[in-house]
């Protein structure tokens, strides 16, 4: 893949599946490499969600490597779900070797209410300018709120991605920050402070797998490298086709377990006419 490959600017004014099926196709032509700093629980499913869908993932996370390596990469992905002190130097390089090198970087703030230490850690990571933050309502509200939530159920919300409340935080949040803001659930959120679409596309037994959330905002890093330019427009459609995915896979699944397998099937498998077919993307 080129330094820095690109979505032709025309296509961002094309329909919303139009676009979802360029920026899917860009990845499965371009094969970004999506450095992955993530938790243990997340490693494997976000590993393989990014090779179904076209993209080659590195879990590449030592102080060490970082100066050498992060330079080659298309988008640096960073997720403090497992988060120890000893994580938090090798993530913050990261981003500012990202940042230094013009390369897209996207935080998953997972639990971030859960305790103080997390809070803090995210809103450190926050100040290093993510392009694009993707949480739960409870995640996003706790980022906004920069307080510990005292009925946090860590990595699961607590809160409806749509209620006014949430949707009005991550507005504020993305002005505040300069990044892209997605809030997950039933109705998935993007906004850039001043715009703010959903997409409806996914099956809530994905929330009981774990690490999906994870794995779409790894999505979003591999759709984002492809098209840096416009990281509202390429984390709507990373986030639909991943529900998409889900959808497709539910039609062959039993239950979460044969989801899992079924949703990293058809993620690899999406084609055209589908994507055309099925992606739900709209102003909210
Ligand atoms: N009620 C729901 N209906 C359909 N899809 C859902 C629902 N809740 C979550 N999802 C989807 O599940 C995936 C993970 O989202 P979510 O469970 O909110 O993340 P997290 O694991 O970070 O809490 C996303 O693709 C999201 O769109
Ligand atoms: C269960 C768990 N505990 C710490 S990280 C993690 C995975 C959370 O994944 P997701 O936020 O995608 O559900
Ligand atoms: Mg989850």
């Amino acid at each position: 893949m080129e330094e820095n490959p690109q979505i032709p600017e025309e296509q961002s004014t094309e329909s919303w599946p139009r676009q979802a099926w360029a920026h899917l196709e860009s990845v499965r032509a371009a094969a970004p490499l999506i450095q992955c700093i993530t938790n243990f629980v997340s490693m494997d499913l976000v590993a393989n969600v990014l090779l179904s869908a076209g993209a080659s993932p590195a879990m590449i996370h030592s102080v060490e490597e970082i100066p050498e390596f992060t330079p080659k990469i298309h988008a640096l992905y960073i997720n403090v779900g497992t988060l120890t002190p000893d994580w938090l130097p090798a993530m913050k390089m990261a981003a500012e070797v990202a940042n230094q090198c013009n390369k897209p970087w996207v935080l998953d703030p997972v639990a971030a209410g859960a305790s103080s230490f997390r809070l803090r850690a995210c809103l450190d990571l926050l100040k290093l300018k993510p392009t694009v933050v993707r949480g739960n309502g409870s995640e996003i509200m706790a980022l906004f709120k920069g307080s510990v939530d005292q009925t946090s159920k860590g990595p699961d919300s607590t809160h409806d991605s749509t209620g006014d409340d949430v949707i009005g935080a991550a507005k504020s949040l993305s002005r505040s920050t300069g990044s892209v803001v997605a809030v997950s659930g039933a109705v998935d959120i993007v906004t850039d402070g001043a715009r703010v679409v959903g997409s409806a596309n996914g099956v809530p037994m994905l929330q009981k797998i774990t690490a999906t959330g994870c794995s779409v905002t790894a999505l979003i890093a591999a759709f984002v490298a492809v098209d840096p330019s416009h990281p509202l427009e390429a984390t709507a459609t990373a986030l639909s086709i991943f529900g998409l995915a889900g959808e497709v896979g539910m039609g062959r699944a039993r239950g979460p377990g044969s989801l899992r397998a079924e949703l990293i099937d058809a993620l690899h498998g999406l084609d055209r006419d589908t994507v055309h077919r099925m992606v739900k993307i709209g102003n909210v």
